[in-house]
């Protein structure tokens, strides 16, 4: 059995005119506590510039992937390698915007200064910000349409504005990848469409994006691969190749025998129904009907 830890680092580039290796997981298992496996089995690998999807119901593992990738829980089995390192020491060059943030809006901090936490730990302990923080943290805001907001107290933003602050955030140090959990969550269509814009220029320059999301528009219109998901690895590939009807029926029904057999997770099947999912994108929008 080999770990994250174990994994030996590469150069990132596996042949020669092929683009670097950004993510490569090898039957790779993740877990909160050592007696229950939240995720098991992940195979997939994703190159720079490439854009990678999550799809599966509530409680499928999604987080816990992105916490895998990010090394906040360890790969009890397998092996996972991030930008050729294991996940921890990797962590420096990942800009992550977590689903629903630790800041209170209350407290009085600036969408300037909120932003200016994501250049601290390449800030190191002893170094106060200079000015090529200040302009890099100008350069985030102004890419997520914010520079005029920046000296607002951030609880005074809008929730779609702070959303898009947190993305400055996560995008401030330019990492070379990029997590971001649900980012599309309660964003309206300009938003969304700004959001698009910006993933797509990121992408450009060679960043590589995992994005967990239940919105397949976004994973087509977003990214180049998906991974569906539900406590184990149902499929990954092209975006083309994994949205059919039928690996989708796979993802969500999955969920429901296993949650009526066990009892034990969220399956999150009533939401699916609810929203629509099932019911509209899966019916109608799925790819290979
Ligand atoms: N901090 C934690 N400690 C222990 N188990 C956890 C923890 N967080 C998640 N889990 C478990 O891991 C499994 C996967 O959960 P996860 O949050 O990754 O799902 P998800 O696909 O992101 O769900 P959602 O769409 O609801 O955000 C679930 O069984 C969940 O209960």
């Amino acid at each position: 059995m080999t770990t994250a830890d174990d994994a030996a680092p590469t150069t990132g580039l596996i042949e020669l005119g092929a683009a670097p290796v950004h993510l490569s997981a090898e039957r790779a298992s993740f877990a909160y506590d050592s007696r229950h496996i939240a995720l098991a089995e992940v195979n997939l690998e994703l190159h720079e510039g490439e854009a990678l999807a999550l799809i599966g119901p509530n409680g499928a593992g999604k987080s816990t992937f992105l916490k895998g990738v990010l090394g906040l829980i360890p790969t009890v089995s397998g092996s996972l390698s991030v930008l050729g390192q294991p996940p921890r020491k990797a962590s420096r060059r990942i800009g992550y915007m977590p689903q629903s943030d630790d800041i209170d809006p209350e407290f009085p901090v600036t969408l300037r200064q909120v932003v200016m936490m994501g250049r601290y730990r390449s800030l190191g302990p002893l170094r106060w910000p200079g000015s090529g923080d200040r302009r890099a943290v100008n350069e985030a805001l102004e890419r997520v349409g914010l520079a005029e907001q920046a000296g607002k107290h951030f609880g005074s933003l809008s929730g779609g504005q702070q959303q898009r602050g947190m993305l400055a955030r996560a995008i401030v140090s330019e990492p070379s990848m990029l997590l971001l959990d649900e980012p599309f969550n309660g964003l309206d269509r300009s938003n969304r469409e700004a959001l698009l814009e910006l993933l797509g220029e990121l992408r450009a320059s060679g960043t590589s994006i995992i994005v967990s999301t239940h919105d397949f528009e976004i994973a087509t219109a977003a990214c180049t691969h998906v991974l569906l998901l539900n406590r184990c690895q149902i499929e990954f590939g092209t975006v083309d190749s994994v949205l059919t009807s039928e690996a989708l029926a796979e993802t969500f029904d999955h969920a429901t025998a296993d949650d009526e057999a066990h009892g034990h997770y969220n399956t999150g099947h009533g939401h699916y129904h609810e929203t629509g999912f099932r019911g509209t994108e899966l019916e109608g929008g799925a790819r290979g009907e």
